[in-house]
């Protein structure tokens, strides 16, 4: 796995092959002994260069290995051998030199990069630290703010800026391999004392303890209960103050207590499961291995709302010619002026020239007639959808696919109303929909696989984490929501404070609690939604029958707040209080908790004592007993589709892995003895009824989840 060749005559070229990222495998990490030692035993080799196969240097320790035992020689030993090598190793670094990569190449006397690589320690998003030298030596080499500031964060550089940084000592535009031969010719026979890393001191740095400090601050902050990133900031702390072997030490004793994380586990399950939402199926059997998507140059969005601006700025940059279509004249105008201020926003943070000539602007849905794919972006109202289909239909040329931009309309409805049904998906942004990382491509029974395909692959290319899902009310994310924020309501009528439940779902990791998030989006989205469902009923009635509607529990607090023009934060008032309409910062709210108490007078409830652990219970476990409906109705694929929906578009913390990998942490015996636990307090509410999915695995002896899927198939198959 690493191959060895001799070439100029005197320089030892040992190229990774372990396809698709080179990753450090224990075969290549034998490799690697192997070859450095060949090499340094060669008499006819002066130097020596470290290669990666196909482009790629190397993207670092091989993560599938770390859930078994491993064999193999270890990494520390290995680079420290290169590093204490009497003939100067040069790294020719193509592609990505990332985590254990970017390690090796910071144990060899040289790094050279080409211009188009990308270089850094991304373990902190693994739930590690970077734990083969690396929280030692980049400290030495390019100080301790820059290396904290890269190890914490895990983010990846250029070559330029890894060049100004000082991680490589050349960058070029040509064959990487050739110009690290020559290189490696030109410095053999140097001394290599001052190249190697280890022997550096950090350089001195004043006022350290301060910047510790604030750093430490600062990571505790942002990180929301994980704990790598201020093990990171405590190893590159040992770096700074420690002898390196003792450093080392440190940088052991730090790994071990991470590696064997649930954090870790949970996080490097995201990763895996952010791939694997790419390998998408459909029950039909379509798959994304058999289904070509459709070439795209040209595509339109209706409506300029929200919604419609975002989709538009996403489109215009991956490249492609964008109609932007609204009616009136007033709202095209003021939509050109947003459009192009986030286009060349965007160029700017990015660097390069803003996209505004890619966007044509009219009133006229005729322009549309030769675009490949349209996305519409009109008010969400099935009627109005109906009559945009209608018109799509008729204007644009055959096979344009027709994708909806909804977050809860039936995308069935809306196909059955054009002569192609299969040509019509759903495709469910969320504001902003130019940043926000999360699509919903949401197929019908009649979405082609080509059309699924099509808008999957733009969504990759749009930067998201595009998910494919069936159709049903609320499709995968706000299905699950309702009865999260059911049970939140819930326990305000129960004694519970919306400061209470916000406060346990943000020390679990939410980025905002459940009241909280409501304030931000608005409390007259969800009531506009149940006065559509006949919900709403006036606020004079009382007692217990008042809060059973349509057969079941019900609470109408969030109706009660908006008849009283407390819609969050726009209108000043909310669950909390703010300075003034469109301020962010929530003020607990006096108003708001005499109003809980009469409000539970007048229905004959009596506050009770609620803790913590009932709030995550009640809330989390009925959010992921709607995931457990989800899968059985098959409208999820697997449990991976449904924890990258989660991590990525409605800020569950990420080092917990998502709903569904919560349960499986939890014991999902134990997530339903709750969820039992709580209906049988709770009957009128059918949320908290067991899935028959999950009673049945439970049933099978709760498989690990990454077996659920062949479980699900088995259990379904026995029915
Ligand atoms: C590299 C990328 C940027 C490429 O991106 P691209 O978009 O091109 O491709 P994909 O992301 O789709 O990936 C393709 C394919 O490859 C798989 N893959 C990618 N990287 C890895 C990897 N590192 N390992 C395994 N597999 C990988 C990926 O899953 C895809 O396959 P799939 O089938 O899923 O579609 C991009 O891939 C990327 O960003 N990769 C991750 C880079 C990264 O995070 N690297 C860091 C890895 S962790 C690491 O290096 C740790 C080191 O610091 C070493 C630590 C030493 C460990 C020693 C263990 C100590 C144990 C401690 C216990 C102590 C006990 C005691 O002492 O007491």
């Amino acid at each position: 796995m690493a191959e060895y060749n001799l070439v100029s005559e005197c320089v030892g070229l040992i190229t990774l092959r372990n396809p698709p990222v080179n990753a450090l495998s224990a075969a290549v990490r034998q490799g690697i002994v192997d070859t450095v030692q060949r090499a340094l035993s060669d008499p006819n080799v002066k130097s020596v260069v470290i290669c990666g196969q196909n482009g790629i240097f190397c993207g670092g320790a091989d993560i599938k290995e770390f859930g078994s035992n491993m064999t193999g020689p270890p990494l520390i030993p290995m680079i420290h051998a290169i590093e204490s090598a009497n003939k100067p190793v040069v790294a020719a670094i193509e592609g990505s030199a990332l985590g254990g990569g970017l390690e090796l190449a910071l144990g060899c006397h040289y790094r050279i990069a080409h211009s188009k690589a990308r270089l850094g320690l991304p373990e902190v998003t693994l739930g590690l630290l970077p734990a083969a030298g690396g929280s030692q030596r980049l400290p030495r080499l390019i100080g301790v703010p820059a290396a904290l500031n890269l190890i914490t964060t895990g983010r990846h550089v250029t070559a330029a800026e890894a060049l100004q940084l000082g991680i490589v000592d050349q960058v070029t535009d040509h064959n990487t391999v050739d110009a690290a031969v020559k290189f490696a010719l030109s410095v053999a026979g140097r001394s290599l004392g001052p190249r190697r890393i280890s022997a550096h001191p950090c350089p001195q740095q004043p006022d350290l303890d301060a910047l510790f400090e604030e750093v430490m601050q600062k990571v505790r902050q942002s990180a929301r209960g994980a704990i790598a990133p201020i093990a990171c900031v405590q190893a590159v702390r040992a770096a700074a103050t420690l002898p390196y072997a003792q450093g080392m030490e440190r940088e052991r004793e730090l790994m071990a207590t991470l590696f064997t994380s649930g954090q870790a586990r949970a996080l490097q399950y995201c990763f895996f499961a952010e791939r694997a939402v790419g390998r998408w199926r459909m029950p039909s059997g379509a798959r994304w291995d058999t289904s070509k998507p459709r070439p795209l140059h040209k595509a339109a969005v209706i409506g300029l709302g929200i919604m419609g601006r975002g989709i538009t700025v996403a489109l215009a940059q991956t490249g492609l010619s964008v109609i932007a279509v609204e009616t009136q004249e007033k709202q095209l105008m003021e939509a050109k002026q947003a459009i192009s201020g986030m286009l060349e926003r965007g160029a700017k943070r990015r660097g390069v020239a803003p996209a505004l000539d890619r966007v044509i602007y009219s009133q006229n849905i005729q322009a549309v007639a030769d675009v490949d794919l349209v996305i519409e972006a009109v008010f969400e109202d099935i009627a109005l959808k109906t009559k945009v289909f209608q018109q799509l239909s008729a204007v644009c040329k055959p096979g344009t696919l027709l994708c909806t931009n909804t977050s809860a309309l039936d995308v069935d409805q809306l196909a059955s109303e054009t002569p192609n049904p299969e040509l019509v998906v759903g495709m469910h942004f969320f504001a902003p929909a130019h940043v926000m990382k999360l699509l919903e491509v949401v197929y019908g029974p009649r979405s082609s696989p080509q059309a699924v395909a099509t808008a999957m692959q733009l969504g990759k290319k749009m930067g998201k984490a595009s998910v494919a899902v069936g159709n049903c009310r609320g499709f995968v994310g706000n299905r699950m929501l309702k009865p999260y924020i059911e049970e939140a309501f819930f326990l305000l009528e129960e004694g519970a404070t919306p400061e209470l439940v916000d406060q346990a779902l943000e020390e679990f990791g939410f980025a905002m609690g459940v009241f909280r998030m409501s304030d931000l989006s608005g409390l007259d989205v969800g009531w506009r939604i149940r006065k559509g469902d006949g919900l709403v009923e006036p606020s004079t009635a009382s007692g217990r029958s008042t809060r059973i509607r349509q057969g079941r529990r019900y609470s109408p607090l969030g109706d009660l707040l908006c008849e009283e023009g407390r819609f969050g934060q726009k209108t000043g008032r909310g669950w909390y209080q703010y300075d003034k309409p469109g301020s962010r910062v929530a003020r607990s709210d006096p108003w708001l908790h005499s109003f809980l108490g009469a409000y539970r007078a007048q229905h004959g409830l009596v506050a009770r004592r609620i803790d913590h652990q009932e709030v995550l219970e009640r809330c989390l476990y009925a959010l992921i007993n709607e995931g457990f409906h989800i899968l059985d109705d098959g409208i999820a694929a697997g449990p991976e589709d449904i924890d990258v929906i989660y991590v990525s578009g409605y800020g569950w913390p990420r080092h917990r892995g998502g709903p569904m990998f919560y349960a499986n942490m939890v014991g999902l015996a134990k997530v339903l003895e709750r969820l039992e636990h709580y209906q049988q307090l709770h009957p009128e509410v059918p949320h908290l009824q067991p899935s028959s999915l999950l009673r049945r695995l439970v049933a099978s002896g709760s498989p690990p989840i990454h077996k659920w899927g062949e479980a699900i198939k088995k259990l379904h198959s026995q029915l």
